[in-house]
């Protein structure tokens, strides 16, 4: 399974096209209005997420309610466009009018400056159109078919924020997978501990009037995988790997951590590895998940646990130094719009990226030309694994 996805912030729409779902999988535009509506939520998004809202047109590959087997394509239109069309627009600009509107500031932080030296273009607007993470509504579009056909094997995945600013969220292993899905969904910075998450709400506050931006972690939490997913033999198969490199390519994401991360380096290794039992009901099972349901490249069947770290937004009402492309002067950077901070939706996008490669990993290992032949093969491996 692949996906590709086009379109810039202002333009007319963004399309993307998911190709290798099985047939006659149930799959409705309502499956992906849903995804896109979760994106779009979060305290802290600029007045931009006021403008659109993200719907989605199903442009290929499913008929009454069915995937064919054939690529799926989808298409959000940009509500924004209409303000954009003179900027945006394929058609050259009339004479004498070239020069209008170029952008020649580069923002430290964002993909400005390198994208300009290395596409060769004097406009900026030519690389911030399309570097910018409006492209992530596609990309979530892409992810929330991939997490139709997870939920339709019974694999569940959720998406929340742990930290902002260095504003901790208490973690509370016990909670149920139904539990974290209606906590984060009415959170208003998707945060499972209500007391941080008010906490994060003001320091996002305080950022917004400060004219600064803040980042923090955002984690996604997928039950139901079976043991056994991905693999050890070749780089490229493991799948936590994929999962890390996916993570790391969303818009502003610096880190990935699985289970206890970071803090195992800190660790002996008969505080980290995660003991092995076994009983008559489920098999085997780890007595704890710290290494977050990845050893070998492969699914352990505990939940997997996976953290994203996101850098404060680039774009900032305080200025920040930087050089004009055009004159070299130094100029201090001031903008007309921004969010102080996307953690919330980072979140949901993280969820979706996640989302696409476990799917893939799953499409890769088991029949994949027609989904009830899928979920048979996995039904049947869950039961080989439980009795192994
Ligand atoms: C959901 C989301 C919303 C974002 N909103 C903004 C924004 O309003 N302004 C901005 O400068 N950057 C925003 N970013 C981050 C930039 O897109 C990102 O920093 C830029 O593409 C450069 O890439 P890099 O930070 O990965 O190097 C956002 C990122 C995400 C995931
Ligand atoms: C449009 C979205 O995010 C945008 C990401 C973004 C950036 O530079 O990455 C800049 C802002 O857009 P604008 O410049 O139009 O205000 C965000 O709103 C979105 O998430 O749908």
């Amino acid at each position: 399974m692949r996906y590709l996805t086009a379109g810039e912030s202002h333009g007319k729409q963004l399309t993307t096209i998911v190709e290798g779902i099985p047939s006659l999988m149930p799959l409705t535009k309502e499956d992906i209005n849903e995804s896109l509506l979760r994106r779009q939520k979060g305290h802290g998004r600029g007045k931009r997420m006021q403008i659109e809202k993200d719907l989605v047109d199903m442009a290929g590959g499913v008929r009454h309610g069915y995937t064919l087997g054939s690529p799926i394509a989808m298409v959000i239109h940009n509500d924004d466009f209409k303000h954009w069309e003179d900027i945006m627009g394929e058609d050259p600009f009339p004479e004498g009018e070239q020069i209008r509107r170029v952008v020649t500031r580069p923002r430290p932080g964002h993909a400005d400056l390198n994208g300009a030296i290395k596409y060769g273009h004097r406009d900026i607007r030519n690389i911030l159109e399309r570097s910018s993470a409006r492209e992530t509504a596609a990309r979530v579009a892409a992810g929330a078919v991939a997490k139709t056909l997870l939920k339709h094997l019974g694999i569940q995945v959720v998406g929340y924020v742990n930290e902002i600013a260095g504003i901790k969220a208490e973690s509370n292993p016990d909670l149920s997978m139904e539990e974290r899905i209606r906590i984060s969904e009415d959170s208003p910075v998707r945060c499972l501990d209500e007391q941080a998450g008010k906490q994060m709400m003001d320091a996002i506050d305080k950022a917004k009037k400060d004219g600064d931006s803040i980042g923090g972690v955002a984690e996604v939490y997928i039950e139901g995988m079976p043991a056994g997913v991905g693999s050890y033999v070749h780089y490229d198969r493991k799948l936590d790997g994929r999962i890390a490199g996916a993570v790391a390519s969303i818009n502003a994401f610096k880190g990935v951590e699985f289970g206890i991360g970071f803090e195992a380096a800190r660790l002996n290794g008969s505080q980290v590895h995660d003991e092995i039992g076994w009983n008559e009901e489920e098999g085997y099972f780890r007595q704890t998940n710290r290494l977050g349901g990845f050893e070998g490249g492969m699914t352990t069947g505990m939940p997997i646990v996976v953290k994203g770290v996101m850098k404060p937004i680039p774009t900032l009402y305080k200025p920040l130094q930087s050089v004009d492309i055009d004159s070299k002067e130094a100029f201090n950077a001031s903008i007309e719009r921004s969010d102080s901070c996307a953690v919330p939706a980072a979140a949901v996008v993280m969820e979706h990226v996640v989302a696409f490669e476990v799917a893939k990993a799953i499409l890769e290992q088991f029949p994949n030309d027609q989904f009830p032949k899928l979920k048979k093969a996995v039904e049947e491996y869950r039961e080989e694994v439980r009795r192994f």
